[in-house]
C-alpha cells in the first residue's frame, strides 16, 4: 500500500485505505470481500491486445481509479490461452515491486475475466520510443529504463519467476517516468528446463531458445540486452523481414554498433548479448553506464520540474 499512496495527495489518501481494507476485509465467515463488475465505473478504452481490451475503470466508493482488463472466456478458450491467464494471474499477485505493475484484484462473471490492475498513465513503452527524436532514446533515458527493467528481473528470480516475454510493447510508462514490467502471460517458475513453444517476435529469442536447447532465468538477461539495444538504437540488433535470416544472425550473434553509441553502452551491451558469461542483474544495477546515465535522466527530469515550478 504505501508505495501505491507515494504519489497520492494526502487528502485523497483515506478513501483508498477504506478501499484497500475492503481489499484485505473478511466477513464473518473469514470469506474475503468478493469483487464483481459492479462495484466499478467502467470509463475510456486505454488500448487492446490479442486477447483482452482495457479501460479506464472507478471503484463506486472509494473512487480508486483502476486500469480494467477485461478477456472474454470465449476467445481464451478458442486461443487455448486459459492456462496461460490463470498463470498470469497467479505469479502477477504474487509479485509487489516498484518496476511490476500491480493486480489490484481479479474476479470473473459468467463470460468475461476481469483483472482490476494499477493505472500507467503513460501508456506503452514502445510508443514513445516509436515517437522519439530518431526512433531512439538518448543514453541516459536508455540507461535509467535499463535499471529498472533490471531491478524488476532481479526481483521475479529472487520469487524465482523468468519474464521470458521481455519487449517494448509489454512495458508500461507513468507520469512519473517509471517503467512497469506487464503482461506476464509467458512467464514461468524456475527452474523450467522444458521447451518453450516459440511465439511473438523471434527479435528478443535467446541463442539456447532458437536452438530450442535447454535454459534458464538467464534468458532474461540476454532479452534486457536485447531491450537495452532497442532503447538506444530504435530497432532490435538481429532484425530482418525473414525469421530464418533473424536465427541465423542471433546464433551467429550477427549484430553491428551504430557509430554514435559510447564505448560504455556498447561494452555494457556486449556483456549481455553473449551465449555463455553474461553479467548479472545485480552487475547490470551497478555497471558505471546504467548508474551515471541514470542520475543524469533523473537530474534532467528534476530540472524540467523546477522550470514548470517556476
Ligand atoms: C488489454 C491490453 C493489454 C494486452 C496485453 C498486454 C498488456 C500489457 C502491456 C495490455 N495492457 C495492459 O494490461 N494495461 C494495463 C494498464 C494499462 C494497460 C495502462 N495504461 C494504458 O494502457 C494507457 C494507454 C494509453 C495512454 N495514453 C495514450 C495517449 N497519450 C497521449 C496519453 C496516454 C495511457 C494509458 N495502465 N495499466
Amino acid at each position: 500500500l504505501p508505495h501505491l499512496l507515494k504519489n497520492v495527495p494526502e487528502e485523497h489518501q483515506e478513501p483508498i485505505k477504506q478501499m484497500c481494507l475492503k481489499m484485505m476485509s473478511h466477513d464473518a465467515y473469514g470469506k474475503p470481500y468478493q469483487w464483481t463488475s459492479r462495484d466499478f465505473e467502467m470509463g475510456a478504452p486505454l488500448g487492446r491486445g490479442k486477447f483482452g481490451r482495457v479501460y479506464l475503470a472507478r471503484e463506486r466508493h472509494s473512487h480508486f481509479m483502476v486500469a480494467m482488463k477485461v478477456m472474454f472466456k470465449e476467445e481464451l478458450r478458442k486461443g487455448n490461452v486459459q492456462r496461460q491467464v490463470l498463470r498470469e494471474i497467479e505469479i502477477q499477485s504474487r509479485l509487489k515491486h516498484p518496476n511490476i505493475l500491480r493486480l489490484l484484484t481479479w474476479f470473473h462473471d459468467e463470460s468475461r475475466i476481469y483483472l482490476a490492475l494499477e493505472i500507467a498513465s503513460e501508456g506503452e513503452l514502445f510508443k514513445h520510443l516509436r515517437n522519439a527524436p530518431n526512433h531512439r532514446f538518448d543514453e541516459p533515458r536508455s540507461a535509467k529504463y535499463t535499471y529498472q527493467v533490471a531491478n524488476a528481473l532481479n526481483y521475479c528470480h529472487l520469487n524465482n519467476v523468468i519474464h521470458r516475454d521481455l519487449k517494448p510493447e509489454n512495458i508500461l510508462l507513468t507520469s512519473s517516468d517509471d517503467l512497469k514490467l506487464a503482461d506476464f502471460g509467458w512467464s514461468a517458475h524456475t527452474p523450467h528446463n522444458k521447451r518453450k513453444t516459440l511465439c511473438g517476435t523471434l527479435d528478443y529469442l535467446p541463442p539456447e531458445m532458437v536452438k530450442g536447447e535447454y535454459y534458464d532465468a538467464s534468458v532474461d538477461q540476454w532479452c534486457l540486452g536485447i531491450l537495452c539495444y532497442e532503447f538506444l538504437v530504435g530497432n532490435p540488433p538481429f532484425e530482418s523481414n525473414n525469421s530464418e535470416i533473424t536465427y541465423k544472425k542471433i546464433k551467429h550473434l550477427d549484430m553491428h554498433y551504430p557509430s554514435h553509441m559510447s564505448a560504455g553502452a556498447k561494452e555494457f551491451i556486449s556483456g549481455l548479448i553473449r551465449c555463455e558469461g553474461r553479467i548479472s542483474l545485480v552487475e547490470v544495477m551497478t555497471n558505471p553506464w546504467v548508474k551515471e546515465g541514470m542520475a543524469i535522466r533523473n537530474a534532467q527530469l528534476q530540472q524540467q520540474k523546477n522550470e514548470r515550478g517556476k
